[in-house]
């Protein structure tokens, strides 16, 4: 990936981060570099994830899935870090794949439903994926579908994977199953898990190259250095940061291609759950370009200054020309692509916020292709590790989802746990119609 944070520089917009500032906090960026350099090296938690290109076997992968290696769908049930990463792999490249890839990572029992009922449950494969293996959206979602495949004859032993730790009850349940398995790595919290066996089961059944994923990973691993100027992610990462400091603590991810809708799902999870603690953090918003120019861009040009916009744009896609007309006015679509439209609508948003004076930063890819995602994944993720270093913050941690994950098991009665009780302690003003 490449980056441009020209339009995020003081001389364009405001908040804006001035040259002199980014070379002055390029020292703390040589400081972090140092860090996460270490962190790798003794493989501590968090920082291994940056060394998944050369820790990921595809062969591995590969021999796991060969039982289902022929479904003509793949149901992942998993969710966050263990659902985001590979959807956004399998949606990008979905036409490039015979084999539909679903994702069930919401417990809402109409659509979950919907999803079973409209499936060759005796051509699908299950992927469970679950790092801690106790995630009851995960666990709740495979009992209904292993119902599902029972209710429907089809023996579900025979299409199921399983990705989880060495201990749980999904770790149990493979072994009573013999359930062919993988093991999520050490030390790689869920959205850091792209790039390992977590977010590579699912492209893998769709038979994607996941050799090419890693290698574009290990080339943005090798563009790591201790200075913001030669480094694409760790540009994003500062800036982004400087921006924050500066009062945009509002990063709008827009990438310009609607097979790249769900990567800017997988970024929120990675920006807000890795950022946002102690008060801190970015908060980030998913938009689509050019869809959204028509919902959001008024907000973003003359809103509060409190947001920049991070743009993510390809430069090869397999385009159609648009049929000419004979109506005058139209004779200018006519002579163009959607291509050259999309690629006219990204410059001329990207020209307007600057025209306006608001930050935003330009990411851009060669196309979408295993090579260059894999690239993109990982320099997000090394930006954010980055990023997490200039905040001070434990990046690798979410302490703050556990609270409503204690209330949700007491309300069930799933055991004694006084953050259920304050459930029923809610303070109420009701306006009935
Ligand atoms: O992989 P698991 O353990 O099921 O967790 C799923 C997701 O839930 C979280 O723990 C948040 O609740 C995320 O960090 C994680 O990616």
């Amino acid at each position: 990936m490449n980056v441009d944070i020209g339009n995020a520089l003081a001389s364009v917009s405001a908040p804006g981060v001035s040259r002199g500032s980014l070379e002055a906090l390029d020292e703390q960026v040589a400081a972090a570099h140092e860090r996460i350099e270490t962190g790798r090296a003794n493989r501590e938690h968090g920082y291994e994830a940056l060394n998944l290109p050369d820790r990921t076997d595809p062969e591995t992968i590969r021999s796991a899935v060969e039982p289902i290696a022929d479904a003509d769908a793949i149901i992942t049930v998993g969710i966050g870090g263990s659902a985001l990463g590979a959807a956004t792999i399998t949606d990008a490249l979905a036409g490039e794949s015979e084999t539909e890839a679903i994702y069930l990572d919401n417990v809402d029992p109409e659509w979950v439903s919907s999803r079973l009922e409209r499936l060759p449950l005796e051509r699908t494969a299950i992927n469970v994926v679950s790092r801690s293996g106790t995630t009851a959206e995960t666990l709740a979602n495979f009992l209904v579908v292993r119902d599902a495949f029972e209710s429907a004859g089809v023996d579900w032993t025979d299409r199921t994977i399983v990705t989880t730790g060495d201990s749980g009850p999904l770790r149990d349940l493979s072994d009573r199953h013999d359930l062919p398995s993988l093991k999520v790595p050490d030390g790689v919290p869920g959205r850091f898990s792209a790039l390992s066996s977590v977010g590579l089961v699912a492209p893998a059944v769709c038979g994607h190259d996941l050799e090419a994923l890693l290698e574009g990973a290990a080339a943005e691993a090798d563009s790591l250095s201790g200075s913001l100027f030669e480094c694409p992610a760790y540009a994003y990462g500062a800036t982004t940061y400087a921006l924050d400091a500066r009062g945009a603590g509002i990063n709008a991810m827009v990438p310009y291609s609607e097979s790249l809708e769900t990567s800017a799902e997988w970024f929120a999870q990675l920006w807000a759950e890795s950022l946002g603690k102690d008060d801190l953090g970015q908060t980030p918003v998913r938009a689509l370009g050019v869809t959204d120019q028509h919902s959001q861009l008024q907000l973003y040009r003359a809103g509060p200054r409190d947001k920049f916009v991070t743009f993510v744009t390809t430069r090869q896609r397999r385009d159609r020309s648009i049929p000419e007309t004979d109506v005058e006015d139209l004779a200018y679509l006519g002579d163009a692509t959607l291509g050259e439209l999309l690629e006219a609508e990204f410059e001329a948003t990207e020209a307007s916020l600057a025209a306006a004076g608001r930050p935003n930063v330009r990411i851009e890819l060669e196309s979408v292709d295993e090579y260059e995602l894999g690239g993109f994944l990982y320099g997000m993720e090394a930006a954010c590790v980055l990023a997490g270093e200039l905040y001070g913050v434990n990046t690798f941690e979410q302490p703050a989802v556990e609270w409503a994950k204690k209330a949700t098991r007491g309300l069930l009665g799933g055991g004694a746990f006084e953050e259920a009780e304050a459930v029923a302690e809610k303070t109420e003003l009701r306006i009935e119609r």
